[in-house]
């Protein structure tokens, strides 16, 4: 990886401190000597910014320097200083502050930086404002984030908010609002505190900003009952402002927790956070909600107690997705965000890339992915491996860094879902978690369904060399269908699987419509040895180290019971070939020529069957 490690890097290196200011050109620059000077005061926190009188400032950090120096590991191994930064008394945290556009400002000074607040991508921004030049935005936008006049800004919410809370102190600030405690004065919650998002109309200057905030609540509105999500009361709005009314969490933000800690969690103590991240991130996809925001600023703590349940927020960037579709905006924060986010074609998948970095950070204390630019991150995220060789990974266990480097595999294809993640043997080795119905199972079973016998014989060859640990996660999916007592599911086991599970936001991703596909359970049933080749993903399958062992091993199996001759065509109509591909050229070596059987890698390519694109068409 190289770009936060122990070693003085020698590109996109980290020479001012990580904060809110805006990324500069120059991320090209090399840097000989990485460590921050005590005496550069450019890059030392302003006293404006973080109330610290400037000379302690200097002597904090000439101390934390010195600590750095001394310490032949990471900067996390010496006790951090960032926990005063978040105490109470931080104007940044404070109403009279309450001028300031974004999070709160947090200075570091470290070599290695630790997590720190993340921005929006410029691209976000320059869509939602309008504000940010073209030539400013790492991604070339065009006229929908144009500053229109005259926009709609009325939103059909009830307009007696103030008739019905008081608001009290801010407890939280964000680019796009500030949040404050109130106190409900009437109604059923009378009585009772809750939190409260402002968001000024004066900052919705273009249609997409109004969007957003429509779609925020929308979402929070049709999203209910999950555990590990805030809850939702409602919506009002005034000529000034849009007023979100919430559960309060009076644990702050799971940023500020990894902070005060200096970064140091426990494999157990990351996993239990994970689990409940996970569970979150599974529902939402399950209802065809993709968030688009995961990070540790967007996870509340319902208390202040060590155990307190986490609570996800922020459904600003937040949208709907149908099981075939693939997203094209660019969203999220750059720390964050999914290589394929950047490449514009992306679904429920970029979550849980998000949950990789997040988890990789609970774990280590840095990111996975650094630079001090944002088309710094974006090429680390695109090209670079992230370390597992630097402190404390060698000391983890073989399955936390399995299970990590599973969240951040680049193609979205072959990287673990939220529920399979839950599956991992690293966590469900040693929690009792509820395991939560897939997406996957239902998108790759419908890919089945529509494929040839031939690929079906594929896949039952394939799926016969699962070893225990891999059944593990078909089983349980499996058993969430209810199978009947002779060990089949229909048609109504899937639908009343995914109708057991269904909030409103399912009516706008359409996951029902997705049932058709399954029309052909009507007449028939499906054992599990069947759910095994239906629902078993060829593409993460790859990822193993024995995957050659595994797909030679089933294509034995294949050979003996499946494979038959075929012809050039049918093997192109198969896989989705289009007319423009010289397919004869293309294909030649997947038929063996001794007998126009498939060859072995005939076979690989047919598990692999039609690209979810072409599907998509279907
Ligand atoms: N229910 C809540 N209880 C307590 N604090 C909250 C609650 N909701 C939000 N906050 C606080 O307010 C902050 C800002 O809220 P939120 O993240 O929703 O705003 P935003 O403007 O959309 O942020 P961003 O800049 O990440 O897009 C949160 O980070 C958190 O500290
Ligand atoms: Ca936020
Ligand atoms: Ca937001």
């Amino acid at each position: 990886m190289g770009i936060c490690n122990s070693k003085p890097p020698t590109h996109e290196t980290p020479s001012s401190p990580i904060s809110d200011t805006q990324p500069t050109k120059n991320d090209h620059i090399l840097s000989e000597d990485n460590f921050v000077t005590a005496n550069d005061s450019s890059k030392l926190p302003s006293s404006a910014v973080n109330g610290e009188n400037p000379s302690n400032e200097q002597a904090k950090d000439k101390n934390e320097l010195q600590n750095v120096r001394k310490s032949p590991f990471f900067p996390f191994y010496s006790p951090s200083p960032a926990s005063y930064l978040f105490s109470k008394k931080s104007p940044a945290r404070s109403p009279a502050n309450a001028s300031s556009k974004s999070t709160p400002k947090r200075f570091f000074k470290r070599p290695f930086p630790p997590p720190s607040p993340a921005k929006h991508i410029k691209a976000v921004l320059a869509r939602r404002h309008g504000s940010v030049k073209p030539n400013e935005a790492a991604i070339p936008e065009g006229s929908e984030g144009e500053v229109v006049s005259g926009l709609d800004k009325s939103f059909g919410f009830s307009k007696h908010f103030g008739s019905k809370y008081e608001l009290g102190d801010e407890v939280g600030r964000g680019h796009f609002g500030y949040t404050c405690a109130a106190n409900s004065k009437k109604g059923e919650l009378k009585g009772k505190q809750v939190a409260v998002k402002v968001i000024p109309k004066a900052k919705m200057t273009t249609a997409i900003a109004i969007e957003d905030v429509r779609r925020e609540v929308k979402i929070l509105r049709a999203l209910t009952g999950h555990n590990n999500l805030v809850q939702f009361y409602d919506a009002y709005e005034d000529h000034d402002n849009v007023y979100i009314v919430m559960e309060l969490c009076e644990g702050g933000e799971l940023l500020d927790r990894i902070l005060s800690r200096g970064g140091k969690y426990s494999e157990d103590e990351a996993k239990a956070v994970l689990i409940q991240i996970l569970s979150f991130v599974a529902f939402c996809h399950l209802q065809g909600v993709v968030h688009r925001d995961l990070k540790p600023e967007n996870f509340l703590f319902t208390s202040k107690d060590d155990n307190s349940e986490l609570k996800a927020i922020d459904f600003g960037l937040s949208d709907f997705v149908k099981p075939d579709e693939r997203l094209n905006d660019i969203v999220g924060s750059a720390y964050y965000v999914a290589p394929e986010v950047l490449h514009r074609s992306y679904s429920t998948e970029a979550d849980v890339w998000s949950v990789g970095v997040i988890a990789y950070i609970l774990l280590c204390g840095s990111r996975p992915f650094w630079s001090r630019t944002e088309s710094g991150i974006f090429r680390a995220v695109l090209k670079a491996d992230p370390s597992f060789d630097e402190l404390p990974w060698p000391s983890m266990s073989v399955e936390a860094k399995d299970f990590v480097k599973r969240l951040l595999i680049k193609d979205p294809r072959k990287r673990m879902t939220a529920a399979q993640a839950l599956s991992h043997p690293w966590i469900k080795n040693c929690s009792d978690v509820n395991l939560p119905l897939d997406i996957l199972i239902f998108k790759l079973m419908k890919a089945y369904m529509r494929s040839s016998s031939l690929r079906k014989a594929a896949l039952r060859a394939l799926s016969k060399t699962l070893t225990e640990d891999e059944l593990f996660y078909l089983r349980e999916q499996f058993a969430l269908l209810e199978p009947n007592k002779n060990g089949t599911i229909c048609f109504d086991n899937i639908k009343t699987a995914l109708m057991k599970n269904a909030t409103d936001a399912i009516k706008d991703s359409r996951i029902t419509d997705f049932l058709s596909s399954f029309n052909a359970l009507q007449y028939r049933r499906m054992d599990f040895e069947e759910f095994c080749a239906a629902a078993l993903s060829v593409y993460q399958f790859e990822v193993l180290e024995r995957w050659e062992q595994h797909a030679r091993c089933a294509y034995e199996l294949f050979e003996k019971d499946g494979n038959r001759a075929i012809v050039i065509e049918e093997l192109a109509s198969e896989l989705g070939l289009g007319p423009s591909i010289p397919v004869h050229a293309v294909l030649h070596d997947w038929i063996r020529h001794t007998d126009g059987k498939l060859s072995f890698l005939g076979f690989v390519k047919l598990l692999h069957g039609v690209s979810t694109r072409s599907l998509a068409k279907a």
